[in-house]
């Protein structure tokens, strides 16, 4: 019988409130049809444990690693996060490469290699995602691993001219050929992609998608899959959220004024002090707003291991507290910021409150806040989406306000534009995205990638079974 395998950095456990998206996602993807999720425990302890963690959920079972202290710091806020995360998202000047992170990140990959290698079976379907284990098809092929094996990219895929300032680009990403199929949330990353592998690999595309490097003797797909949301379970807990006293606390808290919203994890990424300066330059420019908008940020913090991390959150103490400083009254304060995170059941229920949903990343692989505050919409009264175009998610959702969150100007008159949008058209877009969001949900998500990892690998097995005739 053919099983899922999923294997991620990041695993959502029973019962763990965990920022981002992969993990929210792979949690309703496994909830639906079952299987092995594996990855790292969230735990660190002074060696990297020998023996994996097993736990159960209903049809999902967890098998999770501790990772020793040195072994976390080199791999994941290392190598992983310090110069593949800014890599990935178009920072260069933030990328910081050494010889011995690089060492550490294919040292946790081997480690996972052997531990997957005795528990995966020839049939089943293993599900690899993200930057931190992209060697890992490699390291179970060594391990005689014929078992079919998928990547999903869950970041932006940069240009070659940006991936091969990387000085051991050529070792990593030509890694990638080692799966039957390889994933990205857009087109445009795929293209990218393609690029390198022309480019750098000297490999070849043909006509069907069928990528060959190293002279012909390896083939595999690559292809475009963008991630969803679970619409129904997300309108559903936005409509019955009213009931959340958290929900409650806030909507009396208002006195009448319109909110808007920004969700994410504190991260350079999503282009929070773009987005705070812009609400600041709105309130002195449209002095007409002050009183009557209030503008709250949830940012759990991340990755604090990361000096960058830790160099944000101060930067937006600083930004908020001299926008509050400089318009507050006593009795209304314009910027709310926090750095809790809080479950879906309250999201929704703030989400579905705010007239405005800011989701204005600098870049963003797909970034699943902006559907969730679109399904959480009353559709009767729904509020507006503003988004940036580097957000994967802006492909698939024309009907955002675009912004381009480096032009401040242009950050003002969509907060304007949307504060200030009439019923009608609020709704016209709303019912666009949200046929958007039906479409190409979680579901589809999951069900588009692992019928196309079927079919690569049956013909690839066809291929040998043809080379060896
Ligand atoms: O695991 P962490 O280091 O705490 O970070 C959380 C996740 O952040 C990134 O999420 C991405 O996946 C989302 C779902 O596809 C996507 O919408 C978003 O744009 C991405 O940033 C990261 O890629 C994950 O590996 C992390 O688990
Ligand atoms: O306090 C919070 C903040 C965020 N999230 C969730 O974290 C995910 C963030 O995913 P996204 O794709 O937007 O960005 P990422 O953090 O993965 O880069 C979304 O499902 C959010 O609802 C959450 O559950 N609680």
């Amino acid at each position: 019988m053919t099983r899922l395998v999923v294997v991620s950095n990041r695993v959502a456990l029973p019962n763990e409130l965990k920022p981002g998206g992969l993990a929210h996602a792979m949690r309703s993807a496994l909830r639906e049809i079952g299987g092995i999720w594996f990855g790292w425990s969230g735990r660190t302890t002074s060696q990297t444990a020998s023996m994996a963690q097993i736990q159960r959920e209903g049809n999902v079972t967890f098998a999770t690693l501790d990772l020793g202290k040195r072994d976390h710091e080199e791999y994941y806020a290392g190598f992983a996060n310090r110069t593949l995360w800014p890599l990935f998202h178009f920072r260069p000047s933030l990328v910081d490469f050494t010889r011995q992170t690089w060492a550490a990140y294919r040292r946790v990959n081997a480690i996972f290699a052997e531990h997957l290698a005795r528990f995966i079976e020839p049939d089943d379907l293993v599900w690899i995602h993200d930057y931190h284990l992209i060697p890992l098809a490699s390291l179970l092929r060594e391990r005689g691993i014929r078992a079919r094996l998928g990547f999903f990219l869950h970041t932006p895929f940069p240009p070659p001219e940006l991936l091969n300032m990387l000085p051991v680009h050529r070792e990593l990403f030509e890694a990638l050929a080692d799966y039957d199929l390889v994933g990205f949330h857009t087109a445009d990353y795929l293209r990218a992609f393609r690029d390198y592998i022309l480019l750098e690999a000297h490999g070849e595309v043909n006509d069907t998608g069928v990528i060959s490097v190293r002279g012909g003797r390896r083939s595999f797909r690559a292809g475009v899959f963008p991630i969803g949301i679970d619409v129904p379970e997300v309108s559903n807990l936005a409509a019955a959220a009213h009931a959340h006293p958290g929900c409650a606390q806030l909507h009396e808290s208002l006195q009448g004024r319109a909110l808007m919203i920004g969700v994410d994890r504190l991260d350079y990424s999503k282009g929070l002090p773009e987005r705070f300066r812009a609400f600041g330059r709105l309130l002195e420019e449209y002095p007409e707003f002050k009183r009557q908008v209030t503008f709250l940020q949830i940012a759990p913090v991340s990755r604090t291991e990361v000096a960058e991390y830790r160099q944000l959150k101060r930067e937006l103490e600083r930004i908020a507290g001299g926008i509050n400083g400089r318009f507050a009254e006593p009795d209304w304060t314009p910027v709310r910021y926090l750095n809790n995170a809080y479950p879906h059941a309250a999201l929704t229920g703030y989400y579905r409150q705010a007239r405005v949903g800011l989701v204005t990343p600098l870049r963003d692989g797909m970034n699943l806040v902006a559907k969730e505050y679109v399904a959480s919409q009353d559709g009767d009264d729904p509020g507006v989406l503003v988004l940036s175009r580097f957000a994967g998610a802006a492909r698939q959702m024309g009907g955002a306000i675009l912004v381009n969150p480096h032009d401040q100007d242009g950050m003002v008159n969509a907060m304007r534009a949307a504060i200030t949008m009439p019923l009608a058209d609020r709704r016209a877009r709303w019912r666009e995205l949200m046929d958007g969001l039906e479409r190409e949900d979680i579901t589809a998500w999951r069900r588009s990638f692992l019928a196309a990892l079927d079919v690569t690998a049956e013909a690839r097995d066809g291929r040998l079974a043809g080379l060896a005739a």
